[in-house]
């Protein structure tokens, strides 16, 4: 069964096309990565499935759902973590998750939701109190009860230091294993190349890019990067480079050093290009290209 369901789907602003003509779908079962810039219409898009935006043309639906004609059916399996969530200051963290336990009609164990998020110390203290990642990781426990169908999450890894971002992406995977669809959006790409199936890459509230890492790894030809070490680096040398044939990005990363996604074919042309326009290549070797580089390359941000 399709859990989320994007039919050309767009939201207008006055003249600001913050979401545009967005078509996708999420298959029960899987953790999908929805990537972007800041401002590109992730949270607007995630507002729409969850009804506190009305589309200006298109539609979306939760296990078949129409999010906005049937918004309470739509929202009854989910788990969510909106952007700008605010928790009850006079409220402590476990009557939070008592709360989500009595709206949701559960039976979880508020302190075992709070030891799953690693907040269980903090479980009677006021929610006021909170620092910006424990509210976090509140909230994202609150998501969790009653064993929801769909974890809906817009960057759920915000405000938390490297290691509660593992720990978070931890228990995103056991919730897949469960058997849960998580859909979550990010801007931190590593967080999404550690757990997801597919991605979504959305650019001005445009789709660029929606495939497996692996699939968007061979559409950019072969999905290696060149990384190569120069004697010296030249105003126009990055020119030199982008105009070989098959060459995506080139990006100077450090003194005399290029990194460069391209494809396999252009490895070679590239340099003998560099040694033709005079210069020496001290070292060369090629990479894997992560989900970081692909973002490059499909945002146009490395030209
Ligand atoms: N209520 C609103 N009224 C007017 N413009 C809005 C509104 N909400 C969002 N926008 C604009 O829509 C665009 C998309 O914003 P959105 O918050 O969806 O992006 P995002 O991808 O979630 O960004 P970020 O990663 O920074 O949270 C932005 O240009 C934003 O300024």
């Amino acid at each position: 069964m399709v859990a989320i369901d994007a039919n050309e789907v767009s939201k207008r602003y006055g003249t600001l096309q913050a979401v545009d003509r967005v078509d996708l779908t999420v298959e029960e079962g899987e953790t999908f990565g929805f990537l972007g810039p800041n401002g590109a219409g992730k949270s607007t898009f995630i507002n729409m499935l969850l009804d506190f935006v009305k589309p200006s043309h298109g539609s979306v639906s939760l296990f078949g759902n129409d999010c906005q004609g049937e918004g309470v059916a739509a929202r009854s399996r989910i788990g969510v973590l909106p952007e700008g969530y605010s928790t009850f200051d006079r409220l402590t963290g476990r009557q939070h998750v008592e709360y989500a336990i009595r709206s949701k009609a559960a039976d979880d164990d508020p302190i075992d939701v709070l030891d799953r998020v690693g907040i269980r110390e903090a479980a009677d203290r006021k929610a006021s109190g909170y620092s910006k990642g424990m509210a976090q990781r509140l909230v994202l426990g609150m998501a969790l009860v009653g064993e929801p169908d769909l974890l809906l999450l817009d960057e759920p890894t915000t405000g938390l230091d490297p290691n509660g971002a593992a720990e978070i992406r931890e228990i995103l995977r056991e919730e897949n294993e469960r058997g849960a669809t998580v859909f979550f959006s990010s801007h931190i790409l590593e967080q999404v190349e550690a757990v997801c199936d597919r991605v979504a890459i959305l650019q001005d509230g445009e789709l660029v890019a929606l495939d497996t890492i692996e699939g968007l790894r061979e559409t950019m030809g072969g999905g290696t990067k060149l990384v190569i070490t120069l004697d010296r680096l030249e105003d126009g040398t990055l020119e030199t480079i982008w105009a070989v044939e098959g060459v995506d990005t080139a990006v100077a990363t450090e003194e005399s050093t290029v990194e460069i996604t391209c494809t396999n074919d252009a490895k070679m042309d590239v340099i003998v290009a560099l040694h033709e326009a005079g210069l020496d290549v001290l070292n060369f070797r090629t990479e894997e290209a992560s989900l970081e580089d692909m973002f490059v390359e499909y945002t146009g941000a490395g030209r």
